[in-house]
């Protein structure tokens, strides 16, 4: 009895203490800090990179609220905890609180958000005060430090050592790779005699494709999959390691984080040791590649080209250049880094391409007019080449500034692969917000928000919504087309952007210089710095765009220049009956495949590295020969 009654009151004086410790004090100084900036702010009860906390949190609080109290507002405490608001909510939370920048304050720190295209350039430009977040990145590194996982003179060392092998001869490689691997993949999607068949998990097959593409351009090696080998599938083969490794990356890096390797060696659970084993066969493969690499570099130089010209190729290169030996220990990548670095660039280059594809093809199958439109000019830009003729320097231009571009570009401005560019600064740093200057305290976690920022409307010409079913809802005001889907955007007429560039905000000096050229000029829209960052921007921006660009503008070429890509509707009508309808019946069917692919396109997406629908959903499609559209000729 005694001891209970010493054990109750030390038991409260110490959860006191820790609540004071850990929650009131850091709080109480979090917000002071915030409020000095000026900046608008929301109070949260917890840090959601606190990832422990964060998922207790989630499992008791969070749900507790979602059951008794009645749905959050979208700047309710409940959703600004959550990694995913900037994807379900987009612009709306900035809109609600009246600002483009706000500081989401709690007792373990403090997030900067921002959807301002002004405060985004200068973050960007800035790069040596505003690094990137690395301890974000710290599971990257399973393989060897990497251009990705690094930040001040190491990230310099990688990025310097790794730019060079994203050269123009790579892209040449990833065109040709691309052209010739699409053609087969699209020879197994289309039945015989060109016989349409729906394709439930298109994504698969893309992912296949980028696959593909990164074990050619990337790795110098072709990949052979089970129903090239007799259906037989090889367990230890390249491929099988390759694909195991990047479509089950989240799990290994996770279980490699929370244990040795020894214990998951002899795992008693199947599948870490099957993860763990994956892992490690990666590993060895790619150590020999980069030995048989290195040693086919020492051959004579005519027989050098094509095991110079993929990445692998020139990082090894790369490790021999320099001439000075002090130099070569210095400025010369490892072994284990040339490995760490090709596993980063399969890691950011596959989900992101693949994706992109899939994505950008589900949006012109949503959007049958402008599909036709590309396909006409996709006619005139290849001139009746087949496939195999067709030119890097001559054709590639032309797709990137023509219609195709444009769909890119607007594809990855409304999905874009990657939710949030994280940045973290360890001491003070002023930035003007607004036209005035705000000081950001030390430690602020920054997130530039890029589902926000591509749809600000001070950013993008816009025009009154025109489709009822555009996926925006959580918005519930929607006012402008700026959820839409219109790569119509990128194609400005002079006279109506004139009339956006006077009424937007902070405009670039090149966008005021354009606004003298003549007023029935066409040209490709050029966003305001900061408004349109798929592939982020300045020092740290995305070392793989042009291998990207090259890789998807060429997937679709091939695909729309024979095919038109449609909505499966196998869900509400065999194809006979399909045959058999009315066009207004027909249009009614394809109705109800749109308005559901628009809803899983705005539920049903998630972010798990990359941005990408919830796992086990999908939006199928068929593909038909051009002319023998069923919906839409
Ligand atoms: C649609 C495709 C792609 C998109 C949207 C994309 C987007 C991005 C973004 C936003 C970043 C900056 C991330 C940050 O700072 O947190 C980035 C960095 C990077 N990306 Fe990509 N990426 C794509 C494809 C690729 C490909 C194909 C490769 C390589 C084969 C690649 C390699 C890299 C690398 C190495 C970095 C790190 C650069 C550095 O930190 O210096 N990316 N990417």
């Amino acid at each position: 009895m005694t001891s209970l009654l010493v054990l109750l009151p030390t038991l409260c004086l110490a959860s006191v203490a820790f609540i004071l410790t850990w929650i009131v004090i850091p709080l109480y100084r979090n917000i002071k800090a915030a409020r000095a900036t000026g900046l608008r702010y929301v109070v949260v009860p917890y840090y959601q990179y606190n990832f422990i906390i964060a998922r207790l949190m989630r499992l008791t609080l969070l749900r507790a609220f979602d059951s008794f109290a009645p749905g959050p507002s979208n700047t309710s405490w409940r959703v600004l905890v959550t990694s995913l608001w900037p994807l379900k909510l987009r612009h709306a939370p900035f809109k609600e609180l009246g600002t483009d920048t706000f500081l989401i304050v709690s007792p373990g720190g403090i997030l900067f958000n921002t959807a301002d295209a002004a405060v985004i350039s200068q973050i960007l430009a800035r790069g040596v005060e505003f690094p990137k977040a690395t301890n974000i990145y710290k599971q990257i590194n399973i393989y060897g430090k990497n251009v990705v996982s690094t930040e001040g003179a190491a990230w310099r060392y990688h990025r310097k050592l790794t730019s060079p092998a994203f050269s123009e001869r790579n892209n040449f490689l990833v065109w040709r790779e691309t052209l010739s691997q699409t053609q087969r993949m699209m020879r197994k999607l289309v039945g015989h005699n060109d016989e349409s068949k729906t394709v439930s998990h298109m994504g698969d097959h893309t992912m296949r494709l980028s696959l593909e593409v990164l074990g050619r351009a990337g790795l110098g090696q072709k990949l052979e999959w089970p129903s090239e080998t007799g259906g037989k599938e090889q367990p230890k083969s390249f491929t099988s390691s390759l694909e195991y490794v990047s479509l089950h990356i989240v799990t290994i890096m996770v279980l490699l984080a929370i244990f040795p390797k020894w214990f998951l060696r002899h795992a008693p659970i199947p599948s870490f040791r099957s993860s763990f084993q994956a892992f490690e066969d990666w590993s060895l493969r790619m150590k020999e590649m980069i030995r048989s690499r290195r040693a086919a570099l020492k051959e004579p130089s005519d027989t050098h080209e094509n095991v110079v010209t993929d990445l692998i190729g020139q990082l090894v290169r790369g490790q021999d250049d320099e001439s000075d030996e002090e130099m070569k220990q210095l400025f010369r990548l490892s072994d284990s880094e040339v490995l760490g670095n090709l596993f980063v660039f399969m890691i950011a280059g596959h989900e992101t391409s693949a994706n992109t594809i899939y994505f950008t093809l589900i949006l012109l199958a949503l959007h049958p007019p402008f599909q036709k439109k590309v396909q006409e000019e996709l006619a005139d830009i290849r001139g009746g080449r087949a496939v195999d003729n067709w030119f890097f320097e001559e054709h590639l231009p032309k797709l990137i500034n023509g219609l195709l571009g444009a769909a890119l570009n607007e594809s990855l401005r409304v999905i874009s692969p990657v939710l949030t560019i994280p940045k973290a600064i360890s001491q003070p740093r002023t930035l003007s917000i607004d036209g005035k200057d705000a000081t950001i305290p030390a430690d602020t976690l920054f997130r530039l928000c890029i589902p926000s920022v591509h749809r600000n409307p001070k950013f993008w010409p816009r025009c009154p919504p025109a489709e009822s079913n555009s996926p925006a809802p959580p918005v519930n005001e929607i006012e402008d087309d700026l959820e839409e889907f219109k790569p119509e955007r990128w194609m400005t007429k002079e006279t109506s952007l004139t009339g956006f560039i006077n009424s937007a905000k902070a405009l670039s000096a090149e966008a005021l210089a354009s606004t003298t050229q003549p007023m029935e000029y066409f040209r490709p829209f050029t966003p305001v710095k900061g408004a349109y960052i798929p592939f982020s921007d300045g020092q740290r921006s995305c070392l793989g765009r042009r291998f990207a660009q090259v890789e998807i503008l060429a997937a679709l070429a091939v695909i729309l220049s024979q095919y038109s890509v449609e909505l499966a509707v196998d869900e509400w009508a065999e194809d006979e009956h399909v045959a058999a309808m009315s066009h207004e019946e027909k249009m009614k069917v394809w109705q109800k495949a749109h308005d559901k692919a628009q809803f899983l396109l705005r539920e049903k997406m998630t972010c798990i590295i990359t941005v990408q629908l919830v796992k086990g959903v999908s939006i199928p499609v068929r593909f038909v020969r051009k002319g023998k559209e069923r919906f839409h000729r």
